[in-house]
């Protein structure tokens, strides 16, 4: 049976071929269009155009079909909320994409590790509910007393994206062995435990620690010996590109800006609703836009992409730029502070 070229039927092929060209490249695909070209499947697109290049199918002998009625399962699982749905998960999966292919990591990792770089990103926001980790451990919902508090979505997103792999028709690992099963789940589970932001330090210190002691082959690839280092890089992969809206073109950057927020506030609106104590940055009437992502760029983002950028040096140099400028973008537009002698 002939599949779609890029896995889901679509009214205009060549429009979705055109979308998908610089998929390579940092910020070099328009999600929003490809969302709208897609019927609003980005991420089974995404993913499987990614999985296709990368020839997983032939290397993992992937059943196309199962592999797609998966990523169609695993995207219809993703919430209809204004940031963290499947757009945010095509966005950190070609994100990944792109930085699995610096070339400072020519061949350090192995096809599984690749592969399981880019399932825990695709299933690493699965579920989400627009409210996050305080919320969740402030009200002791259900899913804070399922995790006691601990990783509370991270562990839900993926208890659902495995889950959903255990149906006969989703089980797109079945010819894996044991050993490639385990390996590939231990991975990803990893991977996305470190997308919580109180992992951040620990991560940005270890990432700092590995670019002071890196061990450089004379081909000027990275050389990870132990299974320590290789996650620390690819849990800080994945990381970097669950925080990368900054680094990328002006325009997407506006556009998650304004999803985000519009997630915070829905958030706070829900606080305000039930007399709790409103979340920081989800008071729909006392936000400053720009000054908070100023401050998320300085004290978060560029620590971390510049390490990043450390270790795979040279080859980052570009995302550094674009998150400068961004940073600048805002900076300007930061409402003056009355002076000192306005009342
Ligand atoms: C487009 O702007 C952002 C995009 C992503 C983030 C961000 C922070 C941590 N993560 C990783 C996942 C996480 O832990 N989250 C998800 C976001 O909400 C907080 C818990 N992602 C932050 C962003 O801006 C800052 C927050 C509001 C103003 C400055
Ligand atoms: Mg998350
Ligand atoms: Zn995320």
């Amino acid at each position: 049976r002939k599949l779609p070229m890029y896995g889901v039927v679509v009214s205009n092929e060549e429009a979705l071929a055109k979308e998908l060209e610089d998929i390579d490249t940092w910020g070099g695909v328009d999600l929003f269009k490809i969302a709208e070209i897609s019927n609003n499947r980005p991420l089974t697109s995404i993913m499987y155009t990614i999985c296709k290049k990368r020839d997983m199918f032939v290397k993992f002998k992937l059943s196309p079909v199962k592999f797609l009625t998966y990523m169609m399962t695993l995207e219809d699982h993703y919430r209809k909320v204004p940031y963290h749905n499947s757009l945010h998960a095509a966005d950190v999966t070609q994100s990944v994409h792109v930085l699995l292919s610096s070339a400072a990591l020519d061949s350090v990792f192995t096809d599984l590790e690749v592969l399981a770089a880019l399932v825990a990103s695709a299933m690493h926001d699965v579920d989400h509910p627009g409210l996050n980790n305080q919320y969740h451990c402030a009200n002791s919902t259900e899913l804070a007393i399922m995790y006691n508090d601990e990783c509370v979505l991270e562990n839900h997103h993926l208890a659902v994206g495995f889950k959903l792999m255990q149906q006969d028709h989703c089980d797109v690992f079945e010819h894996f062995t044991q050993k490639q099963w385990q390996s590939l789940r231990k991975m990803a589970i990893d991977m996305v435990l470190a997308t919580d932001m109180s992992k951040h330090m620990q991560l940005l210190a270890n990432l700092k620690t590995m670019v002071e002691t890196k061990k450089v082959a004379a081909s000027g690839v990275l050389m990870l010996d132990n299974y320590t280092d290789r996650i620390q890089v690819l849990q800080n992969m994945v990381h970097c590109a669950d925080l990368s809206n900054s680094s990328k073109p002006i325009e997407a950057y506006k556009q998650w800006v304004a999803r985000l927020i519009d997630e915070f506030w829905m958030q706070g609106d829900v606080e305000r609703e039930a007399g709790l104590e409103i979340s920081p940055l989800c008071d729909r009437h006392n936000t400053s836009i720009e000054r908070s992502q100023v401050m998320f760029i300085d004290f978060v983002v560029h620590p971390l992409l510049e390490t990043w950028a450390d270790l795979v040096n040279p080859y980052a140099q570009d995302i550094i730029n674009q998150l400068a400028s961004n940073r600048e973008y805002y900076a300007s537009r930061l409402p003056n502070l009355p002076s000192p002698n306005e009342t």
